[in-house]
């Protein structure tokens, strides 16, 4: 089957305020969106959102969000068109991390702690500034707080449970409510050396039975969204041992103070923010 993008390339910030809001309507639809960089010097930016049928129906739901003539219909070549493309991202370092694809392994230096992710069909190669975010708060918390058991909420590539296992390792679990992130998550446990302690499970927030033998966690990573991360705050907040931390992201700037009243309610206080590309990553305890 032919698969398509959609895509638009513009500024920084336009696409950064593009991405913001499509990515909340269409990620529960299940279609992969990325904002990639293409030119770092003049900061230009492109937003593709991948689909393998129906992107003329698609491109119309997306120009109502953002206007018509931004995005463009492309058609892929095949599948392996995503592996090729992403051969040019760069490596990121992100806290103590070096996510890098397979291609850019020779480049790892003498301290970095690497982790392997060859994107594709799940969220997470550590270039978003909410996945930069967790891993650096990762990199302080775990080195600061000894955590013995930990909870990556919303795993995508499982990019945060593979760094907590390479500086700690704990037992995982990483879990996503989309099944197709769940596998990819699994496999990059294997190439990454740490399927032994990450467990991964498809689960809608905590509506799953492995939590009962899993819980209560002394870290829990959580990188959705503001909306469904206020929602869940009650059920994060009982999941989370005594004097544990909690990470969130996913978070616009403006949407700070909100979801940090929503974990104030459940009786913890905001311990640090990390601000990143207008998104903002909390440590609360
Ligand atoms: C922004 S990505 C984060 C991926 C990775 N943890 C990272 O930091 O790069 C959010 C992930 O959360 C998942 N997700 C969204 N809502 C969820 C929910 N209610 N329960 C479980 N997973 C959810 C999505 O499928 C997606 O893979």
């Amino acid at each position: 089957m032919s698969q398509f993008r959609l895509c638009y390339v513009t500024e920084k910030v336009e696409a950064e305020q593009i991405y913001a809001r499509l990515e909340p309507v269409f990620e529960d639809d299940g279609y992969p969106i990325a904002i990639t960089e293409v030119d770092e010097d003049k900061e230009i930016f492109e937003v593709s959102l991948y689909i393998e049928d129906g992107a003329e129906d698609l491109l119309k739901r997306v120009e109502a969000v953002v206007g018509t003539g931004k995005f463009q219909i492309e058609e892929l070549p095949d599948i392996d068109w995503v592996l090729h493309s992403l051969e040019g991202l760069k490596p990121v370092r992100a806290g103590r991390f070096f996510v890098h694809g397979s291609h850019d392994r020779d480049k790892l230096g003498a301290d970095d702690i690497s982790i392997e992710i060859d994107a594709g069909l799940a969220f997470g190669t550590g270039h978003h500034g909410t996945t930069a975010g967790c891993l650096e708060m990762i990199t302080e918390l775990v080195e600061k707080e000894h955590p013995t058991n930990a909870l990556d909420l919303g795993t995508g590539s499982a990019v945060l449970a593979i760094a907590i296992a390479k500086l700690a390792p704990i037992e995982v679990l990483a879990t996503d409510n989309d099944p197709i992130a769940v596998t990819v998550a699994a496999e990059n446990t294997v190439k990454n050396g740490v399927a032994e302690h990450v467990t991964t499970a498809t689960a809608e927030g905590f509506d799953h039975a492995i939590f009962r033998s899993h819980t209560p966690f002394d870290l829990i990573v959580a990188n959705i969204l503001a909306r469904p991360l206020m929602d869940l705050a009650p059920a994060l907040s009982s999941h989370k041992a005594e004097g544990g931390s909690i990470i969130l992201s996913g978070i616009l700037e403006s949407q700070h103070d909100a979801v940090v009243e929503a974990y104030e309610a459940q009786g913890l206080k905001r311990q640090n923010t990390l601000h990143r590309e207008g998104w903002v990553t909390i440590h609360l305890k």
